[in-house]
């Protein structure tokens, strides 16, 4: 596996996705840690058992275990996280250090934006999900019982330590998971890698370690320029939703927690695909293909029953990308070439029907 350092270039600062076996025992020699007053690491029991070394010793100050699972991706969640941070009177200057999947980080992250009005962190992503999408980029959120993300930040990490070895331990749904990102990140931007992955996918499944590196170093690359380029969202970073419409609110139906982030986008990734072939953007021959690659990542490519299509609609009325009471959606006119458009949500009730 190769050693690399891919860099987010912000208009106000920069920070490195370092991305190498065994990088993430390196957290503590990080810049931003050591000139912090104290280190808070902020992880789940999951993780607490499994990697004891990185979540504890002399280089942890504090540490916060949170329980495991989206459905404390929670304000009580935060409540926790501040509580322990006043508790330990810690002041501005101490930095917080997630270890987990997405739900730590984007937990932690809103925690570090909103304690004192904005402290430091650091991502230490241990999910494939987390390591190709969600420590990137400064999205911190928590959910709301009325509707996924509801309650967030852009809060960027002051650095990122991608170490693929930790997915040695990850189990094969959680894996699957994160291949919905990918797969979204090559839709929107790369038809080459799309058809890498749909050539690689008995391999990356089996984590072969050079195929899975290969796989995280592209992701990264793709959502860093992305970010790069619209960190707040006001424009393009809105193409990283691809799948996130139909998938959000198949996450708030079905009850957070029922499906996977990752499954509910590879659904969501067949159905904008579907939507887009209704609207004449591309080819009816791209739902077929784009459904097999989901299929082929083990992800779900059909709305379940007891999720209404009434009550998906209501979702995605609340869709954070909604303007003027138009749904947003996101798109593809190619593989490989995502666009904004806003659309009916009679059409997306169309879409999810012929998915049922
Ligand atoms: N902020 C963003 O830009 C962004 C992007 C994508 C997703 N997300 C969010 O990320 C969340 C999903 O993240 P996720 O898929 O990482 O789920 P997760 O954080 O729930 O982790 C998945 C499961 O794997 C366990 N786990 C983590 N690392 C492990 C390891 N190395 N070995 C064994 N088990 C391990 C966790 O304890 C958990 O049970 C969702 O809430 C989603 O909304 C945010
Ligand atoms: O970084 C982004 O921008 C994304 O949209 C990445 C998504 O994979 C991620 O799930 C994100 O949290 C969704 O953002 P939201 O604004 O729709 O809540
Ligand atoms: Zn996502």
């Amino acid at each position: 596996m190769s050693v690399d350092a891919l860099t987010v270039a912000l208009a106000t600062r920069s920070y490195s996705l370092d991305v190498r076996p065994g990088v993430a025992r390196s957290w503590p020699a990080a810049t931003a840690v050591r000139q912090a007053s104290a280190r808070v690491v902020v992880t789940n029991r999951t993780i607490a058992a499994l990697y004891p070394e990185l979540v504890a010793g002399t280089q942890c100050n504090l540490r916060i275990e949170l329980e495991d699972g989206e459905r404390y991706k929670t304000a009580d969640s935060v409540d926790v996280i501040h509580s322990a941070l006043l508790r330990a009177r810690c002041d501005r200057k101490c930095i917080i250090v997630a270890v987990g999947g997405g739900v730590v980080g984007d937990t932690a992250g809103f925690a570090a934006a909103t304690y004192m009005r904005g402290i430091p962190f650091i991502q230490v992503p241990t999910t494939l999900l987390a390591q190709v999408d969600s420590s990137i980029g400064g999205k911190t959120a928590i959910n709301h019982p009325l509707g996924k993300n509801m309650i967030g930040a852009f809060h960027q990490p002051s650095a990122v330590f991608i170490d693929p070895l930790l997915l040695n331990t990850l189990p094969d749904a959680e894996l699957s998971a994160g291949f919905a990102e990918i797969i979204k990140h090559a839709l929107i931007r790369d038809a080459a890698y799309l058809d890498w992955l749909e050539a690689n996918s008995a391999g990356l499944l089996a984590r072969d370690p050079e195929l899975l590196t290969h796989a995280i170093r592209r992701s990264c690359e793709i959502k860093a320029a992305i970010v790069e380029a619209d960190e707040f969202e006001t424009g393009e970073r809105a193409l990283l939703n691809l799948g996130h419409t139909f998938g959000h609110a198949l996450e708030a139906v079905l009850g957070f927690g029922t499906w996977l982030h990752g499954q509910a986008v590879g659904c969501g990734l067949v159905l904008a695909t579907d939507m887009s072939a209704r609207l004449g953007l591309i080819d009816s021959a791209a739902v077929a293909r784009v459904q097999r690659i989901v299929s082929a990542f083990r992800l779900p490519v059909r709305v379940p029953a007891q999720a209404s299509t009434s009550a998906l609609v209501d979702a995605m009325l609340l869709d954070k990308k909604n303007e003027g009471g138009r749904v947003r959606f996101i798109l593809l006119e190619a593989i490989g070439r995502g666009v904004i458009r806003p659309e009916s949500v009679e059409l997306a009730a169309q879409v999810i029907d012929a998915h049922r």
